[in-house]
């Protein structure tokens, strides 16, 4: 499939949005939303709370109904597609929900290779197969397939829910706050986890998240939301200069200085 090139022609573009209108009833939340996301990068998604993270996520994915705009996906605009093209595209991304959103009634390795039985006719062995590989490339034990999801800790749950969103062998991967709930240490094991996955698979990252050390260390590029718009988009290095009072505060601020950065920016 084709890949539309943006105006950098450097980058590729695997995702292309373009005035991006999404609300709830007479309220929207989203209006006029650009964004370009690039092949190969980790982008992390900014804002305020209820700045419209989640549901501008849900509106690129088709999980949410857009009340105006366009959203492109490797080159293909998403409402003129067949539904054979759709189902194609999505079979290109993976998504982790918040709270990682497992099946409780099912093993990791069902909850695994729940997409494959939607999207492939693979065998049982062969399920298993590529269930067992993602279970280590996420880092879990293999005896971590058996469980249930009420017998994870939280890093094991975030990991079996990222193996379920790379069951298809992605090219993108959405990500709603991987590390939320996380100790410091976990969120930082998932941070290099994300960008081991990016170097070794070339995968494109799409995350949503408030951890200014996932930003920090993981992240290629930031894109900041407010008021229903892109604020700002750039590499860290572009954020702490921005003088947006959310921003300011968001990446110079008290938090930002105890995480070790911004200091110097200011
Ligand atoms: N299904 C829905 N019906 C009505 N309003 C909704 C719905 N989903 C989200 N909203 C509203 O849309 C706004 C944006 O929500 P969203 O979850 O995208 O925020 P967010 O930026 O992800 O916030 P947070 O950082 O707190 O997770 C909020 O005001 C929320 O109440």
């Amino acid at each position: 499939m084709a890949i539309q090139l943006g105006d950098d022609p450097d980058h590729e573009l695997v995702i292309k949005v373009r005035d991006l209108v999404v609300g709830f009833g007479d309220r929207d939340v989203i209006d006029g939303f650009d964004l370009d996301v690039r092949r190969g990068e980790i982008l992390g998604v900014v804002g305020p709370s209820g700045a419209g993270k989640s549901v501008t996520l849900r509106a690129v994915i088709g999980l949410l109904p857009k009340k105006a705009g366009t959203v492109e996906v490797f080159g293909l605009d998403m409402d003129r597609a067949t539904d054979a093209e759709r189902l194609a595209i999505e079979r290109r991304w993976g998504v982790l929900f918040q709270q990682g959103a497992l099946f409780s009634s099912l093993t990791v390795k069902q909850n695994i290779e729940m997409p494959m039985r939607e999207h492939t006719d693979l065998s049982a062995r062969m399920m298993d197969e590529v269930a067992r590989l993602k279970i280590d490339l996420v880092g879990l034990k293999p005896e971590a397939a058996e469980l249930y999801p009420a017998e994870l800790s939280g890093g094991m749950i975030k990991r079996a829910a990222l193996a379920r969103a790379l069951a298809l062998d992605p090219d993108i991967v959405f990500l709603d706050e991987p590390t939320a709930g996380l100790d410091p240490i976990g969120a930082n094991a998932f941070d290099r986890l994300i960008m081991t996955l990016k170097e070794t698979l070339g995968l494109t990252v799409y995350m949503v998240t408030h951890d200014l050390d996932s930003l920090t260390t993981a992240c290629d590029r930031i894109a900041a939301l407010k008021g229903g718009k892109l604020l700002a988009i750039g590499p860290m290095s572009e954020m702490v200069k921005n003088d947006d009072p959310w921003m300011k505060d968001y990446f110079r601020g008290e938090r930002a200085r105890a995480a070790g950065f911004g200091a110097n920016a200011a």
